[in-house]
């Protein structure tokens, strides 16, 4: 059985802490995983507020077929996308991602200002809150990668995403489809194909016993990432899952580490004959349940030059481009602006919604 990854658990919320050590440890878990389970303790997002997104989520996947290929995801990488349309790792997989996914972009006065399914329609302002609520949480995060950083001055990230000026931060609901429900999985075949995120920092939220996201180590071995690690199985919900995306990764010279990850097959459906509860240990998952899960993906405004990040720290990381982001050539390219960074990624992901354009951007 494949070791889970060691990924540090931190508390931002707890009550008397330190800030400056809270940072360091953030920072810490940045450069060494790229990975860090944030103590979900109600107190930066209402354990209610998720697990009612996730009730939105099951409603939204359950509409009939017509109603999702009505909101159908654009160029503007928000709506609806189908079963396999979206390809993470095309020079890997066979066929594309055996899941489905609905982009948020942004609300207005509660309102979502893209089609949606009238199926989820009574839950826009409910919706709206959530990607504001994780907006915040995003940006608490990146003040303290600021003062980790010894940034000067310590919000340059918090500055940069401005939840008023436009950019690409998306709220994404995913469904994965029952292993039993698919049955022309063949070995090799992934739920979502090896990546790295494009943007500054992800969240990700999942739920007790829908494990299979496993993150490449720097030995290139996919080790799993538990829903519940050690010491958090008594919590009233999973901690929340972040991540370091390619652009805050280029943005620091690599010096944070924007770690490529996957989401598999359980081993226990891929190898049933090796027995049950293969997989991660302590998070039996059952093939007849469809796995969801939330994630938020924060950018920077698309306005922001991805100039020098003002640290000594960051500067002074020399062989960080060499070094840590090998195998995530994107963070090695010179570009301009956040926004022109994520259209590149997006050509790259999304073929068919692009035609050929898309290819000569893969890697
Ligand atoms: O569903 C998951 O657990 C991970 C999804 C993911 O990595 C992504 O959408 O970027
Ligand atoms: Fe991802």
């Amino acid at each position: 059985m494949p070791e889970a990854a060691a990924i540090p658990i931190i508390d931002i919320s707890a009550k008397g802490a330190d800030q400056i050590q809270i940072a360091k440890s953030l920072v810490d878990a940045a450069v060494e995983y790229g990975f860090v389970y944030i103590k979900s303790r109600g107190l930066d997002l209402r354990i209610e507020q998720i697990q009612n997104a996730f009730d939105v989520s099951r409603k939204l996947f359950n509409s009939p077929l017509d109603e999702k290929a009505r909101c159908k995801i654009q160029k503007n990488n928000q709506g609806w996308s189908g079963m396999h349309a979206e390809t993470l790792d095309p020079k890997t997989q066979r066929v594309g991602d055996f899941k489905e996914g609905f982009n948020f972009g942004t609300f207005k006065d509660g309102k979502a200002t893209q089609p949606i399914p009238s199926s989820i329609e009574p839950h826009q302002a409910e919706l709206a809150a959530f990607r504001e609520t994780c907006h915040n949480l995003c940006r608490k995060l990146l003040h303290l990668f600021g003062i980790g950083l010894e940034v000067n001055p310590p919000d340059f990230f918090t500055r940069a995403h401005s939840p008023t000026e436009p950019s690409g931060s998306i709220l994404r609901f995913l469904y994965y489809p029952p292993p039993s429900a698919t049955p022309d999985v063949r070995a090799g075949d992934v739920r979502a194909g090896a990546h790295s995120d494009y943007g500054s920092v992800t969240l990700l939220f999942r739920l007790r016993g829908q494990a299979g996201l496993e993150i490449r180590t720097p030995s290139g071995a996919w080790a799993p990432v538990p829903v519940c690690p050690p010491g958090t199985e008594d919590d009233a919900a999973p901690p929340v899952l972040v991540n370091i995306g390619d652009l805050l990764s280029y943005w620091t010279n690599g010096l944070l580490r924007s770690t490529v990850h996957r989401v598999a097959f359980s081993e226990q459906y891929q190898h049933p004959q090796q027995g049950e509860n293969t997989d991660v240990g302590t998070e039996p998952e059952s093939t007849a349940d469809p796995r969801y899960s939330i994630v938020y993906f924060c950018h920077p405004a698309d306005a922001t030059p991805l100039d020098p990040v003002p640290s000594d720290r960051v500067a002074c990381f020399g062989s960080g481009l060499a070094g840590a982001n090998q195998g995530n050539p994107y963070a090695e390219r010179k570009v301009l602006t956040a926004g022109e960074h994520l259209q590149m990624r997006l050509q790259a992901s999304y073929l068919q919604l692009y035609g050929g354009e898309g290819k000569k951007e893969s890697v």
